[in-house]
């Protein structure tokens, strides 16, 4: 108990510290005009009970000595001066703290994409990893915000409360010591609750996650393409319905049980009012205090019994968002940072040779090998073609030999040194399988800017006719400025269209190798053809690695690196590996039998 207790008090300190140190690095002027305001905001329950008391004390003296003074009104008009000036300040808190969200949202949102941008790939593809990552990065700027104002609404209850305490203490030190016994008990049920709605939320990550992604599956373009095909949206209602009320029953299992509890200590709360509102009357009768005064203090127990509500439930709160908060510090100190080499003796040099050493890849959490083994080289120049089986590790290859993972075993050497992020940047320009579309511009698609100035003009415009996108623009009458994608635009392009843009985007980053994994698979045989034929021309005096299954187009790539399995099981020349008669030669026979059957059956 004791040691749970020091490690929340210690958990709930560095979350305070690191949030208001970084929203005092944020905006300064707004933490310290906040804290002003959560002072003002403090003392006014006490400065209007004054107020009212003296009001009160001054009506019964004027009745008392039978004269009409200006004292009461005076009061009064202070009791009006005091609401306009809290609705002002009321005012100033709500804009403040939505300018404060803002630019704390926008602050957390550029360090995470930042992070984001290096953490390395191979960490997406590890599921724990990938949870705690979406866990760390939701919404912290606003959490952030939400506990820096529970903080102040804390120390703003704090100094009322004590001004409660102290006041009622001077009538009757028993008041002041139950009134701090409910605000203790009211901290420890908050506490608790709090913990179970974060551990109840931890449990429902998963199922939170699968239920999102089935909802997002009602919303989607190509969901709803085949539902209208399969009709399967009332299996898919049943399974989101059934997971949706596992959820659901369960939290609100959860809220009822942790709202009974308050309602308890509520029902104690009163009872205890009652008491000491029948204690105040006693000493009204027995001119212990005056009738001002039992207004007054009648006011001051019905108020400290929101206000001890308010200060454990912010202290609740408090400790409920430190718990999310702290998954953010605790995931950025040891994010993984892809490794820097710049002191690499191939970077910043012309390419020579990519060499893959052995090498020998699984992902996370998987312990099967995906690539077993790998050796080859590449030289500057060579065309490059692997082709394989569905399956059998092509594109996990790419990822390995650009450094975008690391393998278990082995090594990939370019120019001779251990491949590094600068390498990959410099070197290699690559369309995947899954290639993005941007949705924007076609200017901004390729040069992945917005502004065509004078030094890319000439690459751009090669880049456009070579990979088609000119007639693309002249057919639909767009300009390089115009946006499209259909989400956001409502025009949309065809599958080969955009893959040619991607196309167009490898080419413009001038590299000296280019990698195409497969990308040509969503293009006409008259397109395909022709950008592969460009893909050769652009690349002479540039290296490039093809990732295909049309084994017609490698026929004259200098070497065909074969994979089965995750292994290399063959590699050459078209005519070399014909002549081994093995993997290659049966694919290839596959293809060429099915092509002139075709032919046949045509004629
Ligand atoms: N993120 C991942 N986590 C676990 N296994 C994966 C992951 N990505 C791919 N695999 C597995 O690795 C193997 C090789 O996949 P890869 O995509 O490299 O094959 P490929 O030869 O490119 O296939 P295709 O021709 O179908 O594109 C497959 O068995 C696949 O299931």
């Amino acid at each position: 108990m004791l040691k749970k207790i020091i490690y929340n008090s210690k958990l709930i300190t560095f979350v305070t510290m690191k949030t208001i140190s970084t929203i005092y690095k944020v905006s300064p002027l707004y933490l310290l005009s906040n804290l002003c305001i959560v002072v003002l905001k403090g003392i006014s329950p006490l400065i209007y009970i004054f107020l009212t008391e003296r009001t009160v004390s001054s009506l019964i003296n004027d009745l008392e000595n039978s004269t009409i003074t200006s004292t009461p009104f005076l009061f009064i008009l202070l009791q009006f001066g005091y609401f306009v000036l809290m609705e002002y300040i009321n005012y100033l808190s709500k804009i403040i703290e939505f300018r404060l969200k803002q630019k704390m949202e926008y602050y957390f949102n550029n360090e995470i994409f930042t992070m984001c941008a290096s953490i390395p790939l191979i960490y997406y593809d590890d599921l724990n990893y990938y949870n705690s990552l979406q866990r760390a990065t939701l919404d912290v700027g606003g959490t952030s915000c939400t506990y820096l104002q529970q903080v102040l609404t804390c120390i703003q209850s704090c100094i009322t409360f004590t001004g409660f305490v102290v006041s009622l203490y001077l009538i009757h030190w028993s008041i002041a010591l139950l009134l701090f016994f409910i605000v203790i008990l009211l901290i420890g049920i908050n506490f608790y609750t709090s913990k179970s709605d974060y551990d109840q939320f931890l449990s429902q990550i998963l199922q939170n996650r699968n239920i999102e992604y089935l909802e997002e599956l009602f919303k989607s373009k190509e969901v709803a393409k085949e539902f209208r095909i399969f009709k399967q949206e009332s299996y898919f209602i049943r399974k989101w319905k059934k997971l949706y009320w596992i959820v659901g029953n369960e939290k609100y299992s959860l809220e009822k049980k942790n709202n009974r509890k308050l309602l308890y200590v509520s029902y104690l709360q009163f009872s205890l009012n009652l008491l000491f509102l029948s204690l105040l009357a006693f000493y009204v009768l027995t001119k212990k205090i005056t009738i001002a005064k039992f207004v007054a203090l009648s006011q001051m127990l019905s108020s400290s019994l929101g206000i001890s509500y308010q200060l454990a439930s912010s202290i609740g709160r408090i400790y409920r968002e430190s718990l999310t908060i702290n998954d953010y510090y605790d995931f950025i100190k040891d994010v993984p940072i892809e490794k820097s080499n710049i002191e690499n003796e191939s970077f910043n040099k012309e390419f020579k040779c990519l060499s893959v050493n052995n090498i020998s890849f699984s992902y996370p959490n998987h312990e099967h090998l995906i690539l077993k083994n790998i050796s080859f080289d590449i030289t500057s120049g060579k065309k490059v073609a692997i082709v394989g089986r569905n399956g059998s590790g092509k594109s996990t290859l790419v990822k390995c030999l650009t450094g975008l993972y690391t393998t278990n075993n082995g090594k990939v050497l370019l120019n001779g040194g251990i491949i590094c992020k600068e390498d990959r940047e410099r070197y290699f320009s690559t369309v995947f399988q899954d290639f993005l579309k941007y949705e924007m511009s076609l200017l901004e698609n390729i040069t992945l800017n917005s502004e065509l100035n004078e030094d890319i003009k000439d690459r751009f415009n090669q880049v456009i006719q070579r990979t088609g996108t000119s007639d693309l623009l002249r057919k639909y009458d767009l300009g390089i400025s115009d946006n499209v994608g259909a989400t956001l635009y409502g025009r949309e392009l065809s599958g080969g269209e955009w893959q040619k843009i991607a196309l167009g985007r490898a080419l413009f980053k001038d590299s000296p190798i280019i990698i195409l994994d497969e990308p040509t698979a969503a293009l006409d045989p008259v397109s395909e053809a022709k950008i592969i034929e460009e893909f050769l021309d652009i690349s002479i005096g540039k290296t490039s690695i093809f990732v295909t299954h049309r084994l017609g187009s490698c026929i004259n790539a200098d070497v065909i690196l074969v994979m089965k399995d995750g292994e290399l099981v063959e590699q050459g020349t078209h005519d070399e590996l014909i002549l081994l008669n093995g993997e290659y030669t049966e694919l290839f026979n596959m293809q060429a039998k099915w092509y002139k059957q075709k032919e046949y059956e045509f004629n």
